[in-house]
This record gives C-alpha cells, structure tokens and sequence, in this order.
C-alpha cells in the first residue's frame, strides 16, 4: 500500500474538464514532485482529493480516502496555495483551532509554530500579537505549513510551499520534507523552481492539461538524456558539422557553444583533432530536472 494512491481521478469546473483519469502513488519514504505548468492542473487535484471540489475516482490516503477520515488531519496534513484563515486571527489562535478541530492536544499548536519559524515572530510583537491580516507571502506559506503539521500525520500535501519563502527559508523547507519522508512518512509537492528541489526529489509526476504525462522515480524522468557533452570552439559551425556527420545529436545553445548527445568528451576531442579545429572548453553536464520536465510535456 502507498501513502496516495489515486485512480481514475476526474473533475469538472464550470462545463471544463479539468482533471481527466487522474492516476498516480506516492510511496511511503518518498518525496514527490508533482510538477505541471500553470493551470495542469495540480491545485485542482490536491482540492479535489480532500473534498473541496467535487470529483470521481479513488483517492486513499494511507489506505483510506481522506473524505471518510474521523480526523482527516491527523492522517494528512495539506498546505494549499492560499492560506484558509481568518484575517483576524493570530497565528497561534488559528492553529489552536486547526489542532481542536482534528481532536489533538492545543498545545501543539505551539510546537507547529516553533517548527515553521513564527513563534518569535508571534512572541516578539510586545502586547498584542499580529493577526494574520498582517502576515507578508513568506509568513503565510509558513504557517500554512505549520498547519499541515499540527495534527502530526504522516502524509503531507503541500502546494506551491517554496512560494514566497526566502534563501533560508527554502532549504529549511528542502530538509523538512526529505527529513519527513526519511522518518518514513510521505510528501507529495507542488513546485514550479524545478531545479531547486530536484535533489530532495523521489518521484516524479507530471500533470499537464489535467491529465498525467508521467509518473516514476526522478530517475527514470532524468534517464532518457541523462548527460551530455557541452563544447566551446571558434570552429563551431564546421565541429558540429563533422560531429553529426558521426552520427551524435548536436544542439547549438549559444554562440560557439554546442550540447552534444551521442557522443563522449573523448569522441569529441578526437573529431576535433582530426579536423585541426581548435576547442577552448570540453566537458559534460547532466539533464536538469526542468529540462526533462519540458521534453515530458513536450514543448518548452
Ligand atoms: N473555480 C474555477 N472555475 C473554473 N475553472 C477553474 C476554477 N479553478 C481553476 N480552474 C481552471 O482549472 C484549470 C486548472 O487550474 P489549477 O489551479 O488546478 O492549475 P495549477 O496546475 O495548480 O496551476 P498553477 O501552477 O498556476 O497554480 C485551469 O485551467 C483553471 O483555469
């Protein structure tokens, strides 16, 4: 059994189809990247697995689907991309209610906040304590990730999360998820800084247009074009000339530069040398995570 598994998931919004036979899984221990350009599309199918908006399919979440939970949030925790809060609220005051309402001690709330980095932030303010309305992007983000942890489940969903946050904020972010999934728990993560997350990153799953364009390990997205050669001569023009004539792949990125596939730093050097064509910089490079994202959905 995985921490998620979806099946056959669909949504409507308006007369649109929105989510179209929705299917993936989120392994226990895994993080995983649920990536998508703007309106795939991932909000939908995060509201649409707790409730929010009305869907057909399966959904379980730890073996259960999270609409027939006693305590939901005990068993999955979500952040989504806005923060559900009273303005009005202080931000200790809204995750009191948060703990309350999934039927655990208020005290956690404290903890929750401590975790995130706003509980000096909550205290520093002298008399009165800041209300929500007063929060700015990053602290929203953040206390909508304590929100998600309140109740302590083992799965958390969080949407967009690294949205807002600053430089240390991100890799305290990076570490709490991988931290979370190594503990044996689960995190599905929405994201659009690819690169910046790859390395926490399990699995992967790629949503475009409401429907799923892949789903696996980081690896196996990574694996098609997995390392190529960059080369930088004067002599580019007639070097990737020679080089395809070989039979490599090649791809001009800027001027005199060229990524080559098909090929081996060795191979290159030598067409090189053959041709008295002269090179001032030779050496591989790996497929980034957004490169392989763009070949998934098949366009840039
Ligand atoms: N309330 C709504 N009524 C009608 N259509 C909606 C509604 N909410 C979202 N949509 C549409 O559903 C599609 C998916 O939107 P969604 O917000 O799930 O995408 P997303 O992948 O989360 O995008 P982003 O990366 O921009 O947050 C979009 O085409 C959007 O316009």
């Amino acid at each position: 059994m995985s921490a998620i598994e979806v099946e056959g998931l669909g949504a409507t919004l308006g007369a649109r189809c929105v989510l179209d036979d929705v299917a993936f899984a989120v392994p226990w221990g895994s993080v995983t990247g649920f990536l998508g350009v703007n309106g795939a599309g991932k909000s939908t199918t995060i509201r649409a697995m707790v409730g929010l908006v009305a869907r057909h399919g399966v959904v379980r979440v730890a073996g259960a689907d999270p609409l027939r939970m006693p305590n939901q949030a005990r068993v999955l925790g979500v952040a989504f991309d806005e923060l559900m809060a009273d303005p009005q609220h202080t931000t200790l005051g809204h995750l009191q209610q948060l703990a309350v309402r999934a039927g655990v001690d208020g005290t956690r709330a404290n903890a929750a906040l401590e975790a995130v980095g706003l509980a000096s932030h909550e205290a520093g303010r002298g008399r009165r304590p800041p209300r929500i309305a007063a929060l700015s992007l990053g602290m929203r983000k953040r206390l909508a990730i304590a929100g998600a942890l309140v109740a302590g489940p083992r799965v958390l969903v969080l949407d967009e999360p690294f949205d807002g946050l600053d430089p240390t904020g991100r890799r305290w972010l990076r570490e709490l998820v991988r931290e979370h999934a190594d503990r044996g728990g689960a995190v599905l993560l929405s994201a659009h800084g690819l690169d910046e997350i790859a390395s926490v990153l399990d699995d992967v799953v790629v949503l475009d247009a409401g429907r799923v364009r892949f789903a696996g390990t980081t690896r196996a997205l990574l694996a098609p074009t997995a390392s190529f050669v960059v080369v930088r001569s004067p002599d580019a023009a007639a070097l990737r000339a020679a080089l395809e004539a070989g039979g490599a792949s090649v791809e001009v990125v800027g001027t005199g530069v060229l990524h080559v596939r098909g090929s081996t730093t060795e191979a290159v050097a030598r067409v090189a040398l053959d041709r008295r064509l002269l090179v001032v910089e030779l050496t591989t490079a790996e497929q980034t995570l957004s490169d392989a994202f763009v070949a998934a959905i098949g366009r840039a």
